[in-house]
């Protein structure tokens, strides 16, 4: 019996690399600190049915490269977009390769009380990017992840659809949290990342923070049209966010009033709330996202 092979794909997964910019000895340092996952589609079918290897470029050069060009792609390792464009580029370059997908995680780190070379992990977020490459073109998606949020007020929740096993009482003043995953889709590649980066990070703290919510799926809507409004390059943004649940406590076996003060921080199960705000109907992204990672 001959089978057929269906879609595959190779490469090296996690490549950590920090690159410190130290080169100006006048300058304080800088560093990037990046996770970089390299996937590759093309020409591999006799890898996997006749075990002939002539075409396979080994996952060890993928891990060389990445490290390789965190040296040799100069200024554009600072931003992990354009690092990414690179490594793709050059991936591309190799005749077998007709597809790749570069994943990165960038973990922010801070100066440390203004020392030239002293440095605190930020772990605010952690900043992503998904580029992947083919002929028919280049797809940056930006995006982050664990990015914790909470008010404790201007939150409401209530007028909901109710069956027999509703029992969550309507609130019109609860705390409100969340961990935010946000991948946003680029229109083109020729984009100042660090600025639109730093736009959008500005966007989705500043609408949770201002805008008042009947409901995370309200606040969802709110952060998209901000990021929208903030960045210019953006043409959709997907949101993955759990509800992290606070529980108000009752105290009044106690004889103490609990006027929304005392909550039991829930952490499972979560509310898992998921939207797309994107600037037209007719805009569709979807390919150009980690199928790992976008939902
Ligand atoms: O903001 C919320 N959206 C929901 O869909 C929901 N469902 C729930 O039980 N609590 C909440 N909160």
């Amino acid at each position: 019996m001959s089978y057929v092979l269906g879609h595959n794909q190779y490469g090296k997964a996690e490549v950590h690399v920090v690159r410190v910019f130290r080169d100006n000895p006048d300058a304080p340092h800088d560093l990037v600190d990046y996770n970089v996952s390299v996937s590759l589609s093309g020409d591999f079918t006799d890898a996997h049915k006749t075990g002939d290897q002539a075409n396979v470029l080994t996952t060890d050069a993928c891990k060389n490269t990445v490290n390789s060009y965190a040296k040799e792609a100069g200024e554009a390792v600072r931003e992990p977009e354009s690092f990414g464009l690179a490594l793709a580029e050059h991936f591309l370059e190799v005749p077998q390769v007709s597809g790749v997908r570069i994943n990165i995680e960038a973990f922010p780190w801070a100066r440390s009380h203004d020392n030239p070379h002293a440095f605190v992990k930020n772990g605010d977020y952690v900043r992503t990017v998904t580029v992947t490459g083919s002929d028919a073109g280049t797809s940056v998606v930006s995006g982050l992840k664990e990015l914790t949020v909470l008010k404790t007020t201007d939150s409401e929740f209530h007028g909901f659809y109710q069956d027999k096993y509703t029992t969550l009482q309507p609130t019109d003043d609860r705390i409100m949290a969340t961990a935010v995953t946000a991948q946003w889709a680029h229109e083109g590649t020729d984009v100042e990342w660090g600025k639109s980066f730093d736009q959008v990070l500005d966007a989705i703290t500043g609408s949770f923070a201002a805008a008042y919510s009947y409901a995370l799926q309200h606040t969802l809507f709110d952060m998209g049209s901000a990021v929208l409004d903030a960045a210019p390059s953006v043409a959709e943004v997907r949101f993955s966010c759990p509800n992290k649940h606070h529980f108000v406590v009752d105290l009044s076996p106690f004889g103490v009033e609990n006027n929304c003060e005392v909550h039991y921080a829930a952490d499972r199960p979560y509310g898992l709330i998921e939207a797309t705000v994107k600037r037209t109907e007719d805009v569709d992204k979807t390919s150009a996202y980690d199928p790992g990672q976008a939902w």
